[in-house]
């Protein structure tokens, strides 16, 4: 059943395409892709039948097992904020909680009440939220994931969100974006915040940005986020101190801190990163394509490594990424041209993408080279030159950190191409990577392509059947 004022939003996952490890530094820009794949959220009342409200929300994300946590709120003293505790369920046990606490969302929601305290009012009435995610944010069974099957469209995955492998589709970026815009639409009155509008954007990206930041313990780019708020664009990241200037939540000042930094104003000012929506495109006739490469882990520490690279030789790095930048924008540059051109080009088609794609990949290869660190390891230099072969195949890369974890590909959208990558996949094994716990996997295509639109108002009735 779902309440007439429940609110849903969706955002999308991401790729990308070009920039990794450069857009950490906002001396360069990162071509990050929407992906078609998105993260549901759903908030409504909870209804009680006794009439006894308590300070309660129950989160839950019912396509996995243990998968529901309940939060007490109040508001603290001296502007600290909203402070939220996971209740315990009589049947757990201390140590059964401490294994089902999920970062992102008990973050999200302190971040969330505590800003719509400061901006709005404390009164935060119970509520029940439900996450879906689309099925290609984790390995799904074959059928699924090309879409032949009559399945789900939330697949029940049966088992906690911990043992779901992931295909790296920025779950918890999307998660954390569509969790704090349906947080802010639902209690915020829509003259105080509207998804919607520019500012509303702005103030949901400052907002998920700081939250995710805090839950994963580190400052990366937010390339993630930003295309969980904007979907594709050409992004240059905020500086990172804008989000150390904050107390701890619950600490006195910690709700009014938040609310500055979110709207922009006081000590800290506005915010630095930019994001070129129009800069972004692709072609009419050809597609975005991600395969997943389950065959291992990433090696751990890759940006590091590559950073610790940079620091000790200097102008090599700056030499190198800065013709790689070149490379990468030129990449876009020609997508944009591509696309905003009248008419393919005649003779060689694409020819000019199929340049770029080449010339970043072998810079990438360099940096593999000098950094020491897999980026396009050659297991994934074997796969991405066989999927080249392929005629309506335009180009590939190692997307996001590079590794093991999956390739991204740019494709003439025609059934033919398709047929000929999963005739190539079918047959193809992965071959022992140098960190010993790669090999013998296989590779699959999601069911994901580009995707331009970013944060979405969804209608609730659309969910009904996956609530409770
Ligand atoms: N459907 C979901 N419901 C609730 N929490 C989820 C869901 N999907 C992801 N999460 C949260 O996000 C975490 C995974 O985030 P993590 O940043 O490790 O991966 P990711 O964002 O998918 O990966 P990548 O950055 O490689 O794309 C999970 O441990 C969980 O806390
Ligand atoms: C290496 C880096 O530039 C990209 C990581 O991307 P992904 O998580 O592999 O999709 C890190 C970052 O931008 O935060």
């Amino acid at each position: 059943m779902v309440h007439d004022t429940a609110v849903a939003v969706s955002a999308p996952g991401k790729v990308l395409l070009a920039g990794g490890y450069l857009v950490l530094d906002r001396d360069y820009t990162g071509l990050v892709f929407g992906l078609d794949a998105r993260i549901h959220v759903t908030i409504q009342p909870i209804e009680t039948s006794s009439g006894v409200t308590l300070n309660e929300i129950v989160v839950q994300s019912p396509q996995f097992a243990d998968a529901v946590w309940e939060y007490g709120y109040r508001l603290t003293e001296q502007h600290g904020g909203i402070q939220v505790v996971q209740l315990r369920p009589c049947s757990y046990s201390n140590a059964e909680l401490n294994l089902n606490r999920n970062a992102f969302i008990e973050t999200a929601l302190g971040y969330a009440l505590s800003y719509i305290a400061s901006a709005s009012s404390p009164q935060i009435s119970p509520a029940s939220i439900t996450i879906l995610a689309d099925n290609d944010y984790y390995s799904t069974p074959h059928a699924l994931s090309n879409g032949t099957s009559s399945a789900s469209r939330f697949h029940n995955f049966g088992v906690p969100i911990s043992k779901a492998h992931k295909t790296g589709l920025g779950s918890s970026a999307a998660l954390v974006t569509a969790f704090t815009a349906a947080l802010l639409t639902y209690y915020l009155p829509s003259s105080t915040f509207d998804l919607e509008s520019e500012d509303g954007k702005r103030r949901l990206h400052n907002l998920a940005q700081a939250a995710h930041c805090a839950a994963q313990g580190k400052v990366g780019s937010g390339f993630d986020v930003a295309s969980a708020v904007y979907g594709s664009c050409l992004y240059r990241r905020f500086s990172p101190c804008l989000l150390s200037s904050h107390v701890e939540p619950g600490q006195p000042h910690f709700g009014t801190q938040l609310r500055e930094i979110v709207n922009e104003v006081g000590t800290v000012g506005a915010w630095d990163h930019s994001i070129l929506k129009n800069e972004v495109k692709v072609p009419r006739g050809l597609r975005l394509v991600m395969c997943d490469v389950s065959c291992g882990s990433q090696t751990p520490g890759m940006v590091k490594k590559v950073l610790a690279w940079r620091k000790e030789r200097a102008d090599e790095a700056a030499e190198l990424w800065s013709r790689l930048d070149t490379a990468n924008r030129t990449l876009a540059e020609e997508l944009r041209l591509a696309a905003e051109a009248a008419q393919t080009q005649a003779d060689e088609p694409y020819a000019t993408i199929r340049a770029s794609f080449q010339t970043i990949r072998t810079l990438i290869r360099q940096m593999s080279a000098k950094s020491g660190v897999p980026i396009e390891p050659p297991e994934q230099t074997a796969l991405l030159d066989a999927c080249e072969r392929i005629p309506g195949v335009l180009g590939g890369v190692v997307p996001g950190a590079g590794g093991y974890d999956a390739v991204s590909l740019l494709i003439v959208d025609d059934q033919v191409t398709v047929d000929q990558l999963e005739e190539l996949f079918a047959s193809w094994k992965f071959g022992t990577g140098t960190d010993g716990d790669v090999g013998g996997g296989r590779v699959s295509m999601l069911g994901v392509r580009e995707e331009m639109q970013g944060i979405k108002n969804e209608r609730p009735r659309d969910y009904e059947k996956w609530l409770s």
